[in-house]
């Protein structure tokens, strides 16, 4: 189904069971879902093609980071379950990203190839323990610049990024952001957040909501919830 809701809710969850049960609370118009690491390592391709059969798109977030030729099988690979979106990390380098670009292409595969940036977790701090002096603004805007000349459809960022690389990579660049906290929400682990409205504003275009609504008593009021913010200050 496709549609035009930038809410993309993260299913974090442990097993195929508990997934599917908060995926048949959601409305597959009204948001597409995210399957990370646990569950794809859990549940394998059996949760796309469930998810896929209740009508949803699906952005199989598995943040590939290895030299080219493995990394271009793996988004093959995803790709050829028919995602709606998969993503590498950028700091694997261009060669990298490029080969995915390209085996994408040979095979006439539409999915949205993204990458990762800097972790919505990462502070200064983190990033300079790692050898990365320079600040995480910085460093999101090199790699912005690097994914978007070796062909990526967008990337990963905090919302505090958005508007920044709106202006140096474009409007159609798509800027996916985690760290979404709406107004009810606690920040938990993340540490670049921004509220739904906000990261909007600031030029996301998508945004990336996982604990807020997966650990809500009522997970699809909470997407009501988040999409009235989205809707509030249009208005005003
Ligand atoms: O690639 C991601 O989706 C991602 C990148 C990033 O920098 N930060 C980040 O939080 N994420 C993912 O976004 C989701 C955020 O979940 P919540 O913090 O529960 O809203 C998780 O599934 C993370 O794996």
């Amino acid at each position: 189904m496709s549609h035009d809701s930038p809410l993309i809710i993260a299913l974090d969850h442990p097993s195929l069971d508990a997934a599917l049960c908060l995926a048949d609370g959601l409305d597959p118009a009204r948001c597409r879902l995210k399957v990370g690491k646990e569950l794809f390592t859990r549940s394998g391709p059996d949760v796309v093609e469930a998810l896929h059969g209740r009508g949803f798109e699906v952005f199989l977030d598995l943040k590939f980071h290895d030299i080219p030729n493995t990394v271009a099988g793996a988004v093959q690979a995803a790709a050829e379950q028919g995602v709606w979106m998969v993503n590498v990390h950028a700091g694997g380098g261009r060669r990298m990203m490029e080969a995915a670009r390209e085996r994408l292409e040979r095979h006439a595969l539409a999915t949205h190839l993204i990458a990762v940036t800097v972790l919505t977790s990462m502070e200064a701090a983190d990033l300079a323990e790692v050898g990365v002096t320079v600040d995480p603004a910085t460093q999101v805007e090199r790699l912005a610049q690097l994914a978007l000349d070796s062909g990526m459809d967008g990337v990963v960022c905090s919302a505090h990024e958005a508007s920044r690389l709106r202006e140096l990579c474009g409007e159609a660049f798509l800027k996916v952001t985690p760290g979404i906290r709406p107004s009810f929400a606690a920040a938990g682990d993340q540490r670049r957040i921004m509220t739904p409205r906000e990261a909007m504003d600031a030029g996301s275009t998508h945004l990336v909501v996982g604990r807020p609504v997966t650990q809500a008593k009522d997970p699809m009021a909470a997407l009501a919830a988040i999409e009235q913010e989205l809707g509030k200050n249009q208005a005003e």
